[in-house]
C-alpha cells in the first residue's frame, strides 16, 4: 500500500532522513515506527503525508507516485496523519472538530460519525464543548476520532500515548487495537516495549536511518535492541 525508496529528507542544509527505505502492506495491522527523540520519526510521517518533500528517493501511495500530490490529495487517497500536536481547533466544539475532520468526506457525515462516536462514547457526550477544555486523554480520543472520520485506508499516529498518564494510554492502545481491525495502523511510538507488545512489524529508526526492522519477535532477538531500548 506504501511503498518508500531510498528517500533523503532535509529542513533547509540540514538532512534529517538517509536513504530510508520501507514498505506498508495490505495485511499489516500495525506497524510501528520506534527510535529515539530527534531520530527523524514526525519527519518520516510529514514526509508521507506531503507537508515535507523527499529531496531524493520515491514515495508511492496506494500504486501512486506522491510527488505531484498535495497533503489534501493525499488524505483523499486514503491517508490521514494525526500528529503528535494533536492540531485541534481548541474554539470548535468536538462536534465541529469532528466535522471538521470530514471535509474529504462530507455525504457520509452522518454515518461516519455514528461509527466514530459509537467507538468514543465520550466524544457524543461532550458533542458541544470546546475542544480547548477536554483533558488531555480526550483531546486525544478527539485527535483519533477526528482522524477516522476522514476515513483513512492508513492512519498514522504520531505518540498517541504522549502525555497521557499510563491507564489512560492503555486505554488509548486498546482503541487503536481495536480501529485497527479495519484500518492499518503506523503508530510512532518512543516506548519500544509497548510498541513491540501491539505491531506486527517494528522498523527501529536511529539518526535518520532504519537501524533494524522485523516483527516483535525479531527485535527481541536483537541484541541492539533488548540492551537499548528495552529493560529488565
Ligand atoms: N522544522 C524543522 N526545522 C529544522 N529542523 C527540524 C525541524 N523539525 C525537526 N527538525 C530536526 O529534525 C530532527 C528529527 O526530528 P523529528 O521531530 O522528526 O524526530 P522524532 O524522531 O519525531 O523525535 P521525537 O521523538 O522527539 O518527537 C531533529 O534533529 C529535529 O531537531
Amino acid at each position: 500500500m506504501i511503498s518508500v525508496e531510498d528517500i533523503d529528507v532535509h529542513y533547509g542544509d540540514l538532512q534529517v532522513l538517509w536513504e530510508l527505505s520501507l514498505e506498508i502492506r495490505e495485511d499489516d495491522s500495525i506497524v510501528a515506527i520506534v527510535g529515539p527523540n530527534g531520530a527523524g520519526k514526525t519527519t518520516l510521517l510529514k514526509t508521507l503525508s506531503g507537508v515535507l518533500r523527499p529531496t531524493t528517493g520515491s514515495i508511492e501511495l496506494f500504486g501512486e507516485a506522491t510527488h505531484d500530490l498535495s497533503p489534501s490529495d493525499i488524505v483523499q487517497r486514503g491517508f490521514v496523519h494525526v500528529s503528535e500536536k494533536r492540531n485541534l481547533f481548541h474554539d470548535l466544539t468536538v462536534y465541529e472538530n469532528l466535522r471538521m475532520g470530514a471535509y474529504t468526506q462530507r455525504d457520509e457525515f452522518d454515518e461516519t460519525y455514528e461509527e466514530v462516536t459509537d467507538m468514543f462514547p465520550v466524544l457524543e457526550e461532550r458533542r458541544d464543548q470546546k475542544a480547548g477544555t477536554l483533558s488531555g486523554g480526550e483531546q486525544q480520543m478527539l485527535a483519533i476520532g477526528r482522524g477516522l472520520m476522514a476515513h483513512p485506508t492508513v492512519l498514522a499516529l504520531d505518540e498517541p500515548s504522549g502525555a497521557l498518564a499510563p491507564q489512560l494510554a492503555g486505554r488509548v492502545f486498546e482503541k487503536i487495537d481495536e480501529i485497527s481491525e479495519d484500518i492499518t495502523i503506523i503508530l510512532i511510538e518512543q516506548h519500544v516495549d509497548q510498541a513491540l507488545d501491539l505491531s506486527d512489524r517494528v522498523y527501529l529508526l536511529e539518526n535518520g536511518r532504519i537501524a533494524t526492522e522485523g516483527t516483535g519477535a525479531e527485535m527481541l532477538e536483537s541484541d541492539h535492541v533488548r540492551e537499548t531500548y528495552l529493560s529488565g
